[in-house]
């Protein structure tokens, strides 16, 4: 950690220079941060938003429990007409390339370039990035119809954003499973640039990169925020990250892309840590996991450890 950095859990410092000053930088900053958090979780409590999901097939059940433990709704869809007409009842989408068939080739640019032309709020896990013709083929596609977040692990957003040639290749990096290879200090200015990116072809110009890990990390484009916490179990049950991409289109159904991706990863470390405490194996801890999305309060999630800097 940087001299100048600030783990801060409740506090109203946020580790600039002129905390003096007020908007983005200044003294109510985070405070406003963490009011928003919270005021997205009890949003989707409360209206029980929609957001459709064309996911994986490894863990689409756990990213349909999550989005309802947290509060939301869940549809899942393959089909291209399908996901785009219920696109207009859906708060937000999530495209998951974790299983590709032939036909998604197809299938997922069509999606995007609707969703882009009617202005439809996403988010994308590009699970594996840069493995595979397809795979790649599908995710360039996207940089002309480009996602409203990305939530990746630390070596897809690494891939995805040297794919768009946002990046260059820097030769230590190397295209990965569905695990990560890359920690997630090495993602900090892909995910800088894949963010700034997204927010100039975003309607609003508001986006935001989220990077799972050890410590996660979420960044605007502007600013980074990193997020203690969770469970080291969380990666012995599959689906934690896709699970986190669902419910990250669940808060981004009701909140703006940077509250979205800061909620949904901090209700996830919060909820790792307590199922870790009460679980005997993966088995349960998945159950207490759901569990504790369920239950955990607002200010529980909204007051937690955000480092900035
Ligand atoms: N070592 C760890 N300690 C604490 N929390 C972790 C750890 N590794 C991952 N997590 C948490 O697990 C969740 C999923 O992150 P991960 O980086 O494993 O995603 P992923 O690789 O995309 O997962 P998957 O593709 O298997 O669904 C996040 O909430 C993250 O904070
Ligand atoms: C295990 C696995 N294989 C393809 S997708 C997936 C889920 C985690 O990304
Ligand atoms: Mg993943």
């Amino acid at each position: 950690m940087s001299d100048d950095s600030h783990t801060d859990t409740q506090s109203h410092c946020c580790g600039c220079a002129d905390q003096s000053a007020a908007g983005p930088c200044g003294p109510d900053d985070l405070t406003s941060i963490r009011g928003r958090i919270a005021q997205a979780v009890r949003d989707v409590r409360e209206r029980t938003p929609l957001a459709q999901s064309f996911t994986n097939f490894v863990t689409i059940n756990l990213v349909a429990n999550a989005q309802l433990a947290a509060g939301g709704t869940a549809a899942m869809s393959f089909l291209p007409d399908d996901v785009i007409d219920t696109a207009s009842i859906s708060g937000a989408d999530y495209i998951n390339v974790g299983t590709l068939l032939p036909f998604y080739k197809d299938a997922l640019p069509q999606i995007a370039r609707a969703f882009r032309k009617s202005g439809h709020k996403w988010v994308l896990d590009p699970v594996a990035a840069g493995i595979g013709k397809t795979r790649t083929e599908i995710l360039r596609s996207f940089r002309a119809a480009p996602p409203t977040i990305v939530r990746g692990n630390a070596s897809e957003i690494i891939a995805l954003a040297t794919m768009w040639g946002l990046i260059s290749p820097d030769g230590t990096s190397r295209p990965a499973g569905v695990e990560s290879v890359d920690d997630v200090d090495a993602a900090v200015e892909p995910a800088k640039t894949l963010a700034t990116f997204l927010a100039q072809s975003a309607p609003d110009a508001r986006a935001a990169v989220a990077v799972s890990g050890k410590v996660d990390l979420v960044t605007d484009g502007e600013r980074v925020y990193r997020l203690p916490g969770g469970s080291a179990m969380m990666t012995k049950i599959t689906g934690a990250g896709c699970s986190l991409g669902g419910v990250t289109a669940t808060y981004l159904a009701v909140a703006e892309p940077l509250i979205a991706a800061l909620a949904a990863s901090l209700l996830f470390n919060r909820a790792g840590e307590i199922a870790e405490t009460k679980s005997d194996g993966p088995g349960t801890f998945q159950a207490h996991f759901l569990d504790a999305l369920w239950n955990l309060a607002p200010e529980q999630v909204a007051g937690s450890a955000i480092d900035l800097r």
